[in-house]
């Protein structure tokens, strides 16, 4: 009961929004508004990179987007641990070897491993893949405006599930070494369990934020009797994670022959994971159940996020024709200049609008916005801006209790105003290639491992495929441009197709309805 019901609260000092709710505190607004950050960016602008709110049953948790507390939290793994729910969905969906699971010691040495698979000379070999994958959306769009797949009069289409069967294809190709062949509408099995797992986590309500608050309470025993239970939800969970145990063994399996009789391998990321794995010190290899369990890591974790970052990008260049033209204009002069109008990854390197575009939308539209993390012990909480308490005193640390839920808020982090200036709610490319005084400030609060952004966090944990996904959306991006043109259905004469930023696990894009899309109308070049 004293859990749920503190007696007086060590945070209650901490600045933060009125309570809305008994039951659910502040969590319907922060996880569950119409449009995503309606509460939480305008907190962020009252109360600053770190503030209370209300948990469930008026519990005190704090949100977190001050560079200095993200990299305090982010980087001391021992003191801040994933909370119990997300440890519970991962060994349902994966199990306990993934690398979203393990912690401590065993977390660095499957992580050295796995850094060496990732690594720059790996993924500079996965261009032709992306190149392939790029050519089939095409196809398929070519098809759809032949076959005239519009969603009404405006002549829009719905390319959301296009772009995700690309990012599907892609990370099966240049991560698993497997092929799905989604857009050639031929789904394989794993592909279609993938997809009900997706769909699976698209859902949110007032019940799941309940469920995530009980959890913790509930007896292990008690708990893992319950999710044995055979709910729909847990079904479809069991089923995908037999499948993919299945699936990644024979792929690691046949790696490993390749790597013994000196083959030359295909040269995707689980080859490169086999090998490094193979010239590894004893002691510090994995083994073949713990290389099995990070193939459908890569699968949930490379997949949806890069999706939904790629049609945020094609939503913010439908929404700006005269951004839209100046980096065409870029793509075809790189073309006319290149042999064969083959782009290199290189020169899309050197591109300065198209890449100024993309960091842009990664910032503004991160993937995964928001993460949690629990205290293990007592701890102290940084901030590189004071805090003003309610007893008017100025702080620069905040000593939080053990068990403190802390939202770590990285969508909030790209838009805090004291880094990135008074304009950080604005989409504007230009940030990146003008002169400005924020420049110096991004690089002195800098967090993450890709353009001072926190969309692939830090620190330990620091997003393995940043450098995979950054990539894929350079090619896929570059090579849409270059063959298609994307405009918005008016909202005049197609209310019902405007976009809104939804978010369930990731940041997903959504029509009235509430259902994930993208309607735009393209124009083939
Ligand atoms: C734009 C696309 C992507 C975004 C925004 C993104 C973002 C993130 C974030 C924020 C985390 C940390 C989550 C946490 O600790 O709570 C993470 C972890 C991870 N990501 Fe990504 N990611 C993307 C693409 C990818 C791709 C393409 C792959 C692999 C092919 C990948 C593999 C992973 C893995 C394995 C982890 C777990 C790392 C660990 O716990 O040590 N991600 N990602």
């Amino acid at each position: 009961i004293h859990r749920f019901f503190p007696k007086r609260s060590p945070l209650a000092h901490i600045p933060g929004p009125p309570s809305s709710s008994f039951i659910y505190g502040n969590l319907t607004q922060l996880l569950l508004p119409h449009t995503y950050g309606t509460f939480e960016f305008s907190w962020q602008t009252t109360f600053g990179g770190l503030y209370r709110i209300k948990g469930p049953f008026s519990s005190d948790r704090l949100v977190i987007s001050d560079p200095a507390a993200l990299k305090a939290v982010m980087s001391d793994t021992q003191t801040w641990k994933r909370s119990d729910q997300q440890q519970y969905s991962v060994d349902m969906l994966i199990g306990k070897k993934a690398v979203f699971y393990i912690e401590g010691e065993e977390h660095k040495r499957v992580r050295n491993v796995m850094n060496a698979a990732f690594a720059p000379v790996v993924i500079r070999g996965l261009p032709p893949v992306f190149k392939g994958i790029a050519e089939k959306i095409a196809n398929r769009w070519e098809d759809m405006l032949v076959s005239g797949a519009k969603l009404d009069a405006s002549g829009a289409m719905d390319i959301y599930p296009s772009l995700h069967d690309a990012t599907l294809d892609a990370v099966g190709e240049g991560a698993m070494g497997y092929e799905f062949h989604s857009l050639e509408n031929s789904d394989s099995e794993l592909g279609a369990s993938h997809r009900n797992i997706i769909a699976l986590s698209g859902v949110r309500s007032p019940f799941h934020i309940l469920v995530d608050a009980i959890v913790p309470y509930i007896s292990p025993t008690l708990l893992s009797l319950a999710l044995k239970l055979p709910t729909p939800a847990f079904k479809v969970l069991q089923k995908n994670k037999e499948l993919s145990k299945a699936v990644s063994s024979e792929l690691i399996a046949s790696q490993q022959e390749i790597v013994r009789i000196g083959a030359e391998g295909r040269r995707d990321v689980t080859y490169a994971l086999v090998k490094a794995n193979a010239s590894s010190k004893s002691g510090h290899q994995m083994s073949d159940e713990e290389m099995a369990q990070q193939i459908p890591s890569l699968m949930i974790a490379g997949q949806d996020t890069t999706g939904n970052t790629l049609s945020w990008a094609i939503y913010r260049l439908a929404s700006s024709p005269e951004l839209q033209e100046k980096i065409r204009a870029e793509v075809i002069e790189a073309c006319e200049s290149s042999p064969g109008g083959d782009i290199s990854l290189n020169t899309i390197e050197g591109m300065v609008w198209l890449n100024a575009f993309l960091k842009e939308t990664l910032r503004l539209h991160p993937g995964l916005p928001m993460s949690d993390r629990i205290a293990s012990t007592d701890a102290v909480i940084p901030v590189s801006q004071p805090i003003t308490t309610s007893t008017g005193e100025k702080i620069t640390e905040v000593r939080v209790p053990k068990g403190t839920h802390v939202h770590v808020a990285t969508a909030s982090a790209n838009r805090l105003e004291y880094v990135w200036g008074p304009d950080a709610h604005e989409f504007k490319p230009e940030r990146w290639i003008e002169p400005s005084k924020w420049a110096g400030n991004r690089s002195a609060s800098n967090f993450g491992p890709y353009a001072n952004l926190s969309t692939f966090f830090g620190g330990a944990r620091v997003c393995i495929g940043w450098r995979f996904a950054v990539t894929e959306l350079q090619i896929l991006f570059t090579e849409l441009v270059r063959r298609f043109r994307f405009a918005l259905p008016p909202p005049e004469t197609s209310p019902e197709l405007q976009v809104r930023m939804s978010v369930a696990v990731n940041m997903i894009p959504v029509i009235k309805s509430g259902k994930p899309s993208l309607p735009v109308i393209v124009e083939a070049i």
